[in-house]
């Protein structure tokens, strides 16, 4: 049987739900519940050659497509991703990018629901849907090819130069950005492959990006992921139950002013390549590592002490009148309260393509944020960090990109509808 995973939980990656429902917890505050749709999962669930084995719910897991918001936003972290950024083809109009879109929502849905598509090269045949997520975005540039300048939302801006990045200009950017999440990478790729195969003639690829975090189940208990350097990562992300969460993360009635009602109710992404420095980062002993970041490596805690839900508390001095949470700790330099407010959904992921000529490891973060207007969010942020981070030593920014994802569309439509066919 397949079942259908609600999007909402904080974006840290914390998969409590998803571990609950890989318990057969599907009980569980009703958030894991029998999916309508599920007809064509649950008969590939059922396939099971007569053994009686049956697939875990990781992999009947399906998450709706259709909706308010795209999905693979608030959606608890998949333990895969592919971001694909498209340049639409020379002489691609608007009426030619309508289709697409329309091709590539229509497809996702059906994916979503572990639906084969026609002509398919049964790559992912025998899986289920593995909570297969695709989110699509456009970036500035296509406003610009398509005639759209007077619907392009006032937020869609080139984002600043920041000191030290060393950006790669062909991995960055983009007229299109498809972000596919999913639990299993051969689900994941017959996504990609099916959505670059609908795009042909209109769109080509311009770059792509592969990432990982932990599986589901992987801990004995649900955990808050962490990244490369061995760090919890994404303590500190805003709860989807949090009063102002919406606002913070999803466009509103001002994001949308102008010629951009269509784009109210989605969503700004940026997504920065960050290379870390791991060599570097390893030569340093545990307790130094928890002075750059400001919480404590095994738990996650702030090194003001407490557990990870403790409030860390930065007025705290140490014996020697320093403070404990150092003036450039890297959640001192970010945190909302020391930056208006400011407020993201980071849903990054890891990233490994090998090792350097130089022996040092080609790995890092793919920094995925969501907000609702990153001139608020992201920029002054990462201006700040650049100015005064201790983690900016063990970090290199290597590529960079700001799309806006329209609003999720009801069956029957497709995303960008209202921007395409206004
Ligand atoms: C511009 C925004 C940010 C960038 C770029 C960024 C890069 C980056 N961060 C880590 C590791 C951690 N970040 C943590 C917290 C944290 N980071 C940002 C923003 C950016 N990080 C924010 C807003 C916060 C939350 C601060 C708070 O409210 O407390 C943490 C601590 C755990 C957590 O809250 O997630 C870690 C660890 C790396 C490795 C990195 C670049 C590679
Ligand atoms: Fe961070």
């Amino acid at each position: 049987m397949a079942k259908k995973k609600q999007d909402g939980e904080n974006g840290s990656g914390l998969s409590r739900r998803r571990l609950l429902g890989a318990a057969g917890a599907a009980g569980a505050g009703g958030l894991v519940v029998g999916a309508a749709g599920g007809a064509v999962g649950a008969s590939m669930a059922s396939d099971d050659g007569g053994s009686g084995a049956r697939l875990t719910s990781l992999g009947t897991t399906a998450v709706p497509f259709h909706g308010t918001r795209q999905p693979g936003i608030t959606t608890p972290a998949q333990a895969r991703t592919v971001l694909v950024a498209y340049d639409l083809e020379p002489g691609t109009d608007r009426a030619g990018t309508a289709a697409l879109m329309r091709r590539w929502s229509d497809t996702a849905a059906r994916l979503g629901r572990g639906e084969r598509p026609d002509a398919d090269g049964q790559v992912a045949l025998d899986a289920g849907p593995s909570s297969l997520t695709a989110t699509f975005g456009f970036g500035g540039s296509l406003f610009d090819k398509l005639g759209l300048a007077d619907r392009r939302p006032g937020a869609l801006k080139a984002l600043p130069s920041f000191p030290d990045e060393e950006l790669d200009a062909t991995r960055s950017d983009g007229d299109m950005l498809v972000q596919v999440c999913g639990d299993d990478a051969l689900v994941c790729f017959h996504a990609v492959r099916t959505l670059q195969r609908l795009a042909r003639g209109v769109a080509r690829v311009r770059w792509q990006m592969t990432g990982f975090t932990r599986s589901p189940g992987a801990t004995l208990r649900p955990m808050t992921h962490r990244n490369l350097m061995g760090q919890v990562d994404g303590t500190g992300n805003p709860q989807t139950g949090d009063a102002d969460f919406d606002a913070k993360i999803f466009i509103g009635d001002e994001g949308a002013a102008g010629g951009a009602a269509w784009a109210r109710g989605g969503s700004y992404v940026v997504v920065r390549r960050i290379r870390m420095l791991l060599d570097a980062w390893d030569d340093l002993d545990v307790p130094a590592q928890e002075h750059v970041i400001g919480r404590r490596k095994d738990t996650g805690a702030p090194v003001t002490g407490g557990d990870e839900r403790t409030e860390p508390d930065y007025g705290r001095r140490g014996p020697d009148g320093r403070l404990v949470i150092a003036e450039n700790a890297h959640i001192r330099v970010s945190a909302p309260e020391f930056n208006r407010d400011a407020t993201m959904l980071r849903r990054g992921y890891s990233y490994h393509d090998g090792f350097r000529p130089d022996g040092t490891p080609d790995a890092g973060l793919l920094f995925i944020a969501w907000q609702a207007d990153p001139r608020q969010g992201f920029v002054p942020v990462q201006q700040k960090l650049a100015r005064g981070d201790a983690l900016s030593a063990f970090v290199r920014h290597e590529t960079s990109g700001l799309f806006v994802a329209p609003p999720g569309c009801p069956e029957g439509r497709y995303v960008g509808q209202e921007l395409l066919e206004a």
